[in-house]
């Protein structure tokens, strides 16, 4: 029921006025109680939806059919708060910014309701109003009742047609409202993308969409058809060890595989990137592998496993100590040594044959998956990561070996972050760029190289992009 979009609203009658008369408390729906915890702690603590969520369930014991209507609601208004700001600010006579911030919580659930599920009217705004009665005291919410009562008088596709700018005049503009996103974001994606038109609208409204779980099977422990038996997922199209999982199919961290840490949740495009750096030929030693950024550590548990087949060692370095101990849960009994070290100075020997650089990034690759991720975002935020990207980049030529290969990948399409760190630092260590896309065989649509770029509408990846190098 959920997850659709609302048909048009042709007879919208006003409710009947309430009756006087001793009320009795509301029975809250846990659902949307969830929901509405989730946005407030976004809000409040810049905590992060997807981890909030699962562990609000865990305590309230909402389960099944409310787990899902609680995911829903939460993802969907977090990821859809710059669309539903858009309508809410229209629906009133003050800015935003003087609406108490658990009352917009409210209206951001009852809008997201309202214009982006099939759930009925009375039921989304009743609820919603039940919930500012609990949270902001009964005059909020008979505020948020008449800021919902004027939402309903149209459906998404009427908001926009008063609220988007001119498609012809701004399509980046009116496409980044169209599919929630940031106008800098969209533009970030219309760069890449060199289109402002369809293509662009597809990469925002795969964006705009629940991503679907992948899993990597642990090379030499499982296979990916033995993994998405147990599952009862597909193998992936493109990663030899992926495995992608039906929709709404529960926490995939209970499945067994995972528990017995034959498995473990990754993004395909990641797996892709991990592994091409493996494919690249190289004359002499293949001994030395070194994962410059490698926490959380899903890609050093991918390359460590395949050094495991090989006789390779991994070094695994890490500046945060707490996501370097998560390197090493990740890449216990495997050939891995974690260092918690600045990958600008690890200290470590040079020579590598392989240096993987999986470098901190604005994440706008992998939107999809983080529901408030892009709201919180700030362009100004590029500068930063890049200069810090290309000092990584130089100390990664510095410790790999003549002959050695070098991939350098970010979770993002942004040209400054991917061609522009790479294509500088490259002709910095006067190295030789390979044509990566060699090593991504079997992935259609990889444009006319030298680089790779995965994308969601494309591939069903996060928007992954991954540069190769060999040392002169
Ligand atoms: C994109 S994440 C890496 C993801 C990881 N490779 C994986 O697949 O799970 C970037 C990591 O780099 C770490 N980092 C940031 N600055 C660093 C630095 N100067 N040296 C080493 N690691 C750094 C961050 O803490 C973060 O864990």
């Amino acid at each position: 029921m959920t997850g659709q979009r609302r048909p048009s609203r042709p007879d919208r009658g006003r409710p009947a006025p309430r009756k006087q008369g001793p009320r009795r408390p509301p029975v809250e729906d846990p659902a949307r109680r969830v929901a509405l915890d989730v946005l407030r702690a976004v809000r409040e603590r810049d905590a992060y939806a997807n981890l909030v969520l699962p562990e609000l369930l865990r305590r309230t014991r909402v389960t099944g059919r409310d787990a899902a209507l609680a995911t829903e609601l939460a993802y969907g208004a977090a990821r859809a708060q710059g669309l539903l700001d858009e309508v809410i600010v229209a629906c009133l006579d003050r800015p935003l910014s003087k609406v108490d911030g658990v009352v917009l919580d409210c209206l951001r659930l009852g809008t997201y309701q309202l214009l982006r599920t099939r759930i009925p009217e009375h039921a989304a705004v009743g609820s919603t109003v039940d919930l500012a009665r609990a949270d902001a005291g009964s005059p909020a919410s008979g505020f948020v009742n008449a800021v919902l009562r004027k939402v309903s008088e149209k459906d998404e596709e009427g908001w926009m047609a008063q609220v988007a700018p001119d498609r012809d005049a701004d399509p980046i503009a009116y496409l980044a409202l169209r599919y929630a996103h940031p106008r800098w974001v969209a533009r970030a994606f219309a760069e890449a993308l060199g289109d402002k038109g369809t293509e662009l609208e597809a990469a925002l409204a795969a964006d705009d969409a629940r991503p679907e779980v992948h899993l990597v099977a642990r090379p030499g422990e499982i296979s990916a058809e033995e993994l998405a038996a147990i599952t009862g997922g597909d193998v992936a199209p493109y990663s030899p060890y992926g495995v992608h999982l039906p929709p709404g199919g529960g926490d995939p961290a209970d499945s067994e595989p995972i528990r017995e840490r034959l498995a473990a949740v990754q993004d395909e495009g990641s797996q892709l990137c991990a592994v091409a750096l493996t494919r690249a030929g190289l004359t002499g030693p293949d001994e030395r592998w070194l994962d410059l950024c490698a926490g959380p550590g899903g890609k050093a548990a991918l390359l460590g496993a395949l050094a495991a087949t090989t006789g390779a060692r991994v070094d695994a370095v890490e500046q945060a100590p707490h996501r370097a101990r998560l390197v090493e849960r990740a890449t216990e009994g495997l050939p891995v040594t974690v260092h918690v070290a600045d990958g600008r100075e690890p200290g470590l020997e040079p020579g590598f044959d392989r240096v993987l650089v999986d470098a901190p990034c604005t994440g706008l690759g992998a939107l999809r998956r983080r529901p408030e991720a892009r709201w919180r975002r700030r362009p100004s935020d590029v500068a930063d990561l890049t200069r810090l990207q290309s000092e990584l980049v130089a100390s990664a030529f510095e410790l790999l070996r003549p002959g050695g290969v070098l991939a350098y990948v970010v979770c993002s399409p942004h040209l400054a972050e991917t061609e522009g760190v790479f294509g500088q630092a490259a002709r910095r260590a006067n190295a030789e760029i390979l044509d990566s896309r060699e090593f991504f065989p079997g992935v259609p649509h990889l444009g006319d190289g030298p680089y790779t770029q995965l994308w969601p509408h494309r591939h069903g990846t996060d928007a992954m992009f991954c540069a190769m190098a060999r040392k002169q």
